[in-house]
């Protein structure tokens, strides 16, 4: 079969997931991914991300809905899809008592794909596994059986590969492995789907986002242009002398006064041509607010996507 290598990688239309109880887990999801691309997947604690990842890569049947990867749907064309897709989950079940190198040519074969040691070689040096190859997967740390993950998850050459939550209580040396893999395999040409709860992460990491809430996807965009348009900028005026309450005629600027009446808080949208900061400063100085100092911060990812929430809950933003 030949794919055309402009056509997404991952292709979900109309997906909904019904669990046993009834319980409406995701709700026509409608989503492509890029090749290539890192994509994050955000949504708080239950919002459905492991279900639409299990269900793209076969674990979990989708009660509705059809789902393509790499031009193969995932129920008839099970092998060939799932071929595609190396996933690393949040832990690990089995092959405790083979060793590294043993498991992860087991995965491997798995696939279908003939011997390759100098490949699974570079693998495991990569994630400074090497030195423990001949070791047994139960003797290893948490971390090393997280790297184990990793490796097992790449062992086919997989075309996509999907984290669930990468980095829940992995150090920071990992972390940095980690990302400096995923760094490689896009620039090799790798699809990298991750979910993650630091969104710090995706900030630094992802192309795109996509956020989840309640099985509803209710955001997918550019990573750069959520920010844009949905980031505030807030500059922070410290001033000459403390204030216990903002003046009367300042009300429509919607300023926070802080840190116990030392700064004075004023967020504005980045879309706007117009900041308003001048006219801000010269009505401050009419009402005799002197400041000694002023800096401006931009709002995170994080901001951002509570406030997605919040506004997807029907909570003010
Ligand atoms: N096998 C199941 N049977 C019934 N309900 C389930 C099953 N698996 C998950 N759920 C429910 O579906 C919802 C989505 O769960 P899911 O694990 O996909 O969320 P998540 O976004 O990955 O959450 P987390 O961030 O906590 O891992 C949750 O309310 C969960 O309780």
């Amino acid at each position: 079969m030949v794919v055309d290598q402009n056509s997404p990688i991952i292709f979900a239309h109309g997906v909904n997931k019904t669990y046993a109880g009834g319980f409406l887990a995701l709700k026509n999801i409608h989503l492509e991914i890029a090749r290539g691309e890192i994509f994050a997947l955000l949504g708080p604690n239950g919002a459905g991300k492991t279900t639409l990842i299990s269900i793209i890569c076969g674990i979990v049947n989708a009660s509705s809905g059809t789902i393509t990867v790499d031009g193969q749907d995932i129920v008839k064309d099970f092998r060939a899809a799932r071929a595609a897709i190396g996933l690393v989950p949040q832990e690990l079940h089995t092959d405790a008592f083979e060793t590294v190198w043993a498991t992860v040519n087991f995965s491997r074969g798995l696939f279908g794909k003939a011997p390759n040691a100098p490949y699974l070689e570079k693998v495991l040096r990569d994630l400074t596994l090497w030195d423990k190859r001949d070791a047994k997967v139960m003797t290893l740390s948490g971390g090393m059986k997280r790297r184990v993950l990793i490796a097992k998850a790449l062992a086919h050459e997989p075309l996509i590969l999907f984290l669930d939550e990468p980095s829940a209580g992995v150090d920071v040396e990992l972390r940095h492995d980690m990302w400096r893999m995923v760094r490689e395999l896009r620039a090799q040409g790798t699809t990298i789907i991750l979910t993650t709860h630091y969104i710090e992460e995706a900030e630094d990491m992802a192309d795109r986002i996509g956020v989840i809430n309640k099985g509803e996807l209710i955001v997918v965009e550019d990573k750069e242009v959520l920010m844009r348009k949905l980031g505030k900028k807030q500059l922070t005026l410290t001033l000459r002398h403390p204030i216990n309450s903002l003046p009367a005629g300042l009300e429509s600027w919607s300023l926070i006064l802080a840190e116990g009446g030392h700064t004075v808080d004023y967020r504005y949208n980045t879309q706007e041509d117009e900041t308003g900061i001048p006219e801000l400063l010269r009505t401050l100085g009419e009402h005799g607010i002197d400041f000694k100092d002023l800096r401006s911060s931009e709002s995170s990812l994080e901001d951002i996507f509570v406030s997605l929430i919040q506004q997807s809950r029907g909570e003010a933003a």
